[in-house]
This record gives structure tokens, C-alpha cells and sequence, in this order.
């Protein structure tokens, strides 16, 4: 085989495995068996390993990087990653609403989406290729995880169309892995990790990017940091496209036209949180219209656009039960 008909051929392998990839972490429908999927992944490596100045960064086989770090390099974020201000009843929320009206003329619609309960991190795209993953860190100042982000599957190489942005998002663990990790962990007499959020966490810290691709990590975005030529002018708009460009948002987001809209969204997951393959700790109320953040703008750390409603911690709510029960 020559050049030309390799490059052919590796192109329509590639395709392949990221149509597979699609249909299998984001469809949740394959339409080949692991085994077809792992021979098609062996095709391509074994064909780029003949033709190596054909490998692409975007190609399926690139995901699992090479040898382990020995430290991660740090990153300094243009746009900061700010915190959240926090609600922990109606009332703050209300007090939220007050606030946010006060500062802006016309009416104000928010979005709502689940807080995941993960790891936030920022993932840069240059014509539509992902080349930069990194933590939050301290909001300024991040760590480069860009191996081991690339072994998420629902993160995609190559947006669908070739803008240059930067998105943010959070990494979790779905709930089933962090159990079966947990098994494994005390099966062999290692300390299982306390939650979630510390399995994401500490998996993705992991300086050996073949360790954290086997802990099953998947992503909600949430978030634009910077995307210059950007005509989009709502939060909503935005989650819209990102979608469109093959980014992962969480589906159980919400268009809100008033605080009592959002009141009936946030008390309809109080209870139903439990049913949800990955844990939250809340609520993020957004304002929709980007005009109207930017009036709004920002504290010292945070935004004035936004508010984390705070679910009370699960074990304080087990705990009042057995009170109750035992009275
Ligand atoms: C862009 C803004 C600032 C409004 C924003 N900030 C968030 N966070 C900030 C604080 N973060 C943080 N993390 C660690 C320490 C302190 N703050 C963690 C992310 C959001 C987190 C989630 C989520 N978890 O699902 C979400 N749907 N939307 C967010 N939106």
C-alpha cells in the first residue's frame, strides 16, 4: 500500500471509530460489539504505525497519551474561573432575583442547570482541534491535564465545525464506576475514595494518562471562557451550540422566565437527585441574556449573574430521618 491509499484508508478508519465513539458514549446505542470496535482501533494503530507522518492529533488512537508526566505544567487562564455565590433557601434566592433585577432595565429570564458534582476544568479548542485541558485551580492559575482529558470519550478531538474557543465544563464520575472503583480499591486493600468528586479528582491528577482512562471519567460543559467572534448573545444560545459542535451539555438544563419558574425547577430535584446517574450538589441559576451579565458584572470572586442554590448535604438529611424515625 502506498502513501495515497494509506492515507485513504486511515481516514475511513478514523471516521469509523469516531462515528462508533459517537453512537456508543453519547447515542448510548452502538452499532458494533467491543470486539468489532477494538479490531478497527488495532487496524488503525497498526496502519499509522507503518505511515507515522500520518497520524493526526485528532485521531481516535491519539486518545490515551504516551509516558506518564512526572509533574503537570501549570496554566494561567485569560478568562479567570470564577466561584459562585451561594443560596441555601427560597428566600436567598429571592433576595438573588431582587438583586439581579435591580441592576438591569428590562425583564430577566435565567437558565437553570444541575450543579455536577465533579471537577471543574477548562478545555481549548484552535480550529476546532482540542489542544489544551487544564484544572481550575485556584480560578488563575490551572494545571495542564490535557492527556489524561483526552481520555475522556465524550470529549471530542475535533469540534464538528473549526472554531477557536475556550469552554469550561465539570469532569465526574458517574455513580456506577465510582462503586465498582471503590470495589476494586478494597478488594485490593487500597482506601476507596470518600465520594465522587474525589474519584474525578484524584483520577484526573493522575500523572499516567493510561490510569485515568480506565476510570470511565465523563464531562458536562456549562461554560464559555473565550470565543472571540462569537454572535451568540444568551447563555442558552450558547449550551445550543456548543451541543451542535459535538461538546457534551447536560440535558436537564432549563430556560426559566421568572424566579418562580426557577423555585419550581430547583424543589423538583430536591427529591428526584437520587434517580440521576452522577451526583449534584445543586442548582446554577444563570441570567440567559449576555448583555444583561455584563451589566450585571461581577464581585471580587464571583459573579453578580449567578447563584449556586445549595442542596442541604445527603448524610444531614439521612440522619434527621432516623431522628424522626426514632422519636
Ligand atoms: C460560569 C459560572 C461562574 C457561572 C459557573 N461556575 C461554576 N463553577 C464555579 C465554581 N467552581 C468552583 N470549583 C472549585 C472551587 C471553587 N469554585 C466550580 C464551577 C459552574 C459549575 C457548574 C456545575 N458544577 O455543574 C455549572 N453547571 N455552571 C457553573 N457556572
Amino acid at each position: 500500500m502506498n502513501e495515497a491509499e494509506a492515507k485513504q484508508k486511515l481516514e475511513s478508519l478514523r471516521e469509523q471509530l469516531d462515528r462508533y465513539n459517537y453512537e456508543y458514549h453519547v447515542e448510548d446505542k452502538p452499532s458494533v460489539s467491543d470486539y468489532e470496535y477494538d479490531m478497527k482501533m488495532r487496524e488503525l494503530i497498526e496502519l499509522e504505525g507503518k505511515f507515522p507522518e500520518l497520524i493526526t492529533p485528532d485521531s481516535p488512537s491519539q486518545r490515551v497519551g504516551g509516558p506518564p508526566l512526572d509533574a503537570f505544567v501549570k496554566v494561567q487562564h485569560n478568562v479567570p474561573m470564577l466561584s459562585l455565590g451561594n443560596a441555601f433557601n427560597e428566600e436567598e434566592l429571592r433576595d438573588f432575583d431582587r438583586r439581579a433585577r435591580g441592576g438591569v432595565e428590562e425583564d430577566i429570564e435565567y437558565v437553570c442547570e444541575l450543579k455536577i458534582d465533579g471537577l471543574a476544568v477548562s478545555l481549548t479548542y484552535e480550529e476546532g482541534l482540542f489542544v489544551r485541558g487544564a484544572t481550575r485551580g485556584d480560578g488563575t492559575t490551572g494545571e495542564d491535564i490535557t492527556k489524561n482529558l483526552r481520555t475522556i470519550r465524550n470529549i471530542p478531538l475535533r469540534l464538528k465545525e473549526n472554531h477557536s474557543l475556550e469552554v469550561r465544563g465539570e469532569a465526574y464520575m458517574p455513580k456506577k464506576s465510582f462503586l465498582a472503583l471503590n470495589e476494586e480499591k478494597e478488594a485490593n486493600g487500597d482506601e476507596p475514595f470518600a465520594n465522587p468528586r474525589n474519584a474525578a479528582a484524584g483520577s484526573l491528577r493522575q500523572l499516567d494518562p493510561k490510569i485515568a482512562a480506565k476510570r470511565n471519567l465523563d464531562i458536562f460543559l456549562y461554560g464559555v471562557g473565550e470565543w472571540e467572534d462569537s454572535p451568540l448573545e444568551s447563555h442558552s444560545e450558547r449550551l445550543e451550540k456548543l451541543e451542535e459542535l459535538g461538546l457534551k451539555t447536560n440535558p436537564e438544563w432549563k430556560k426559566c422566565k421568572d424566579i418562580e419558574e426557577v423555585i419550581d425547577y430547583v424543589n423538583g430535584w430536591v427529591e428526584h437527585r437520587m434517580n440521576l446517574d452522577y451526583e449534584i450538589d445543586g442548582i446554577v441559576i444563570k441570567v440567559d441574556r449576555l448583555d444583561q451579565q455584563d451589566v450585571l458584572g461581577f464581585t471580587a470572586k464571583s459573579p453578580r449573574w449567578a447563584i449556586a442554590y445549595k442542596f442541604p448535604a445527603e448524610e444531614a438529611i439521612t440522619h434527621l430521618k432516623d431522628i424522626e424515625l426514632s422519636v
